[in-house]
Order: structure tokens, then C-alpha cells, then sequence
């Protein structure tokens, strides 16, 4: 089976760990023999930026990480076994942006992607060799290979003057507490998604929308012109995963990103954001919603099984959820 899944940085790394366990394949690494099952991720890259002239791809490598075997499980991010000599050292030189930290370990994979960038590769191409080390058994595409990065409209914490800050500053820095007034993805217009990404669209048998963030991570993906027409024109079934939980995001800050395009966190505000690809102009055939929590999504059948990836075993139930639910449909 062809499985495509739409994803961010943690939330859809933990998801991707489910989806290869669903498939009956180890859930970090790749199997010992080839399998009949294809995965392909389609990656956000709403958060990358310049730091100190190296190319950061959070969401790519925290999925490569986290499939690698690579990750700092208790953050869920970055490298395990991590030391900050570098971080300790630009500090001394007093070097900003101080608030955002790259790990020594993690600088490493900063260094290789931007030389290869810097000498011409797209960077799916710098994906794909960085992966060729951490053997992730999904293959990780970046969902354009322009440019592109989230920016926040945000009144100055200090000021109070209208600014827009890169979607990091917003999130590392400020922690989301200022007042989202509109995301912006910057180069969006003139991004396009890459060959791979549309051919895996095409060819797929099933599309997940993981519970990743509906607003900075896929909301990202979908702003990338053509993406959602390709998501719509697609012959396999779209299933999506509530990240909202009883009202709740599942981790990060959710919620202050939706209050910014006006939407309610809740698992049937969240469903009728993406839509229906039959009856609008949405991106969903289903919805999958924590067991408890009501929805009602015009277009969309809609059923609620357990939401909370707390282990392998659990994130695969969920993805098993996700294929039956894709089946119904067909
Ligand atoms: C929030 C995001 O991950 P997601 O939950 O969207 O996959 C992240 O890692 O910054």
C-alpha cells in the first residue's frame, strides 16, 4: 500500500512512528526486508530559517531524527545526547539571536544541508542524502523546494507597534503569547510543490493528515499553491486525525494559532476548517475524532476512537483507525 501523510514537526513524527508500526514495519529504522508498503511524508517547512548563516529545518529533522532513532525522546526534538559547546560560545561573543539554541550534534546536519544548498541541490535532494545516514523508512519530502517561511502579524511586546516576526521568534522566543493576528507564509506565491510530492499524491492508495498543527504545520502545506488542488484531485481517500482532544490541543500551542484565523479549538471547529472534498472545496473524505468528542463535518464521515499518541502501540491503533475509516469509503 502507497501512504502518503501530511505532517509537521513533533505531533507528526510521533504519528509517522504509528503509521510504520500499522503497516506491520519497525517503527525507527527501516525493515531488515523490503516491504510491500510505501510511506511518504509530506513535510512542513512553514519553520525553517537562517541561523547564524545554516539552513534549520525543524520539522524535517525531527522527523528524521524521531525515525532515525536520532531524537531526544523527552523533548521530542533535536538530538539525543545533545551538547551546546556552540551555543555556549556564540553567547560569549554575544551574538543573536541568543534565544534560539542549535545543539552541537544538530549543527552538524545544519552544516551538511547548507553546503549542499549553498552548491545548487534542492533541498529534497539534501533531504534525501541526509536521510541516506538515518535511514528513516519513510520517505521525507519537503513539501516545495522554495522558500518559504511562516511569519506572525503580532503587536511588540515592547512597543505595542504593529511587527511581524518569523514564526520562531513568535513560537521559540515569545513562547505564542503574544496575540496571533494572521500567519503569513512568506514565498508562498511563488512556491510550488516539488514533482515528488505531486507524483506521491497522485500515485497514493490512502492520504493521512496527521494531528499535526492545523494551522502552522499543515495550514502551511495547504498554502503552497496547487497543493490542495492536488490533494483534492487525488483517487485515494483523505482521512484526517483531530490534534484537538476535548478541547484541547494534543501538545504545543494549538489553540493560540487557531484563535489567530478565528477558529475554535475544538476537534468539529477544526474537521469544518479543513472541509469536505466532496461537498466544498475541503481537503477530507474522513475525520477521526478522540473518543468523547462530538463533530460534525458536512461531507465527511466522522468517527471517534482513542486520540492520544502515547506510546507506539497506541499511535498505531490510531493509524489502523485511519485506514478503516478510508476503506469505508471506497
Ligand atoms: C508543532 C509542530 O509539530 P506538529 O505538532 O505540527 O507536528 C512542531 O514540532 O513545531
Amino acid at each position: 500500500m502507497k501512504v502518503v501523510v501530511l505532517v509537521g514537526g513533533v505531533g507528526g513524527a510521533r504519528f509517522l512512528l504509528g503509521v510504520k508500526a500499522a503497516l506491520g514495519l519497525p517503527a525507527v529504522g527501516e525493515p531488515a526486508e523490503p516491504s510491500e508498503h510505501e510511506i511518504t511524508a509530506v513535510v512542513n517547512v512553514g519553520d525553517d530559517v537562517w541561523m547564524h548563516g545554516l539552513r534549520v529545518c525543524p520539522d524535517l529533522d525531527t522527523c528524521m531524527y524521531t525515525l532515525g532513532g536520532g531524537v531526544d525522546s523527552a523533548k521530542g526534538w533535536g538530538r539525543v545526547d545533545e551538547t551546546w559547546s556552540v551555543k555556549e560560545e556564540l553567547a560569549a561573543y554575544g551574538v543573536e539571536p541568543s534565544w534560539f539554541g542549535l545543539g552541537d550534534r544538530d549543527i552538524a546536519t545544519h552544516l551538511v544541508r547548507s553546503r549542499m544548498l549553498r552548491a545548487g541541490y534542492s533541498l529534497t535532494a539534501v533531504t534525501e542524502a541526509l536521510c541516506d545516514r538515518w535511514k528513516p523508512g519513510v520517505r521525507l519530502l519537503p513539501v516545495t523546494d522554495e522558500r518559504l517561511e511562516t511569519h506572525v502579524a503580532i503587536d511588540d511586546p515592547d512597543s505595542g507597534d504593529p511587527r511581524a516576526v518569523h514564526f520562531q521568534e513568535w513560537w521559540v522566543r515569545h513562547r505564542a503569547e503574544p496575540t496571533a493576528h494572521a500567519f503569513v507564509p512568506v514565498g508562498a506565491s511563488e512556491a510550488k510543490p516539488t514533482p515528488a510530492v505531486l507524483d506521491a499524491l497522485e500515485q497514493a492508495d490512502v492520504v493521512l493528515v496527521a494531528p499535526s498543527n492545523p494551522v502552522v504545520s499543515i495550514g502551511t502545506l495547504l498554502a503552497v499553491p496547487g497543493f490542495r488542488d492536488a490533494l483534492r484531485a487525488t483517487s485515494a481517500p483523505v482521512v484526517g486525525l483531530s490534534p484537538i482532544v476535548g478541547g484541547r490541543p494534543l501538545r504545543g500551542m494549538a489553540d493560540a494559532c487557531l484563535a489567530g484565523i478565528g477558529v475554535d479549538s475544538t476537534a468539529e471547529a477544526v474537521g469544518r476548517h479543513y472541509g469536505s472534498r466532496r461537498d466544498s472545496d475541503g481537503i477530507l473524505d474522513g475525520w477521526l475524532v478522540h473518543t468523547g468528542d462530538r463533530a460534525e463535518v458536512p461531507g465527511v464521515r466522522v468517527r471517534a476512537v482513542p486520540l492520544l499518541m502515547s506510546d507506539v502501540d497506541a499511535t498505531a491503533a490510531m493509524a489502523r483507525a485511519a485506514f478503516d475509516l478510508a476503506r469505508e469509503g471506497r
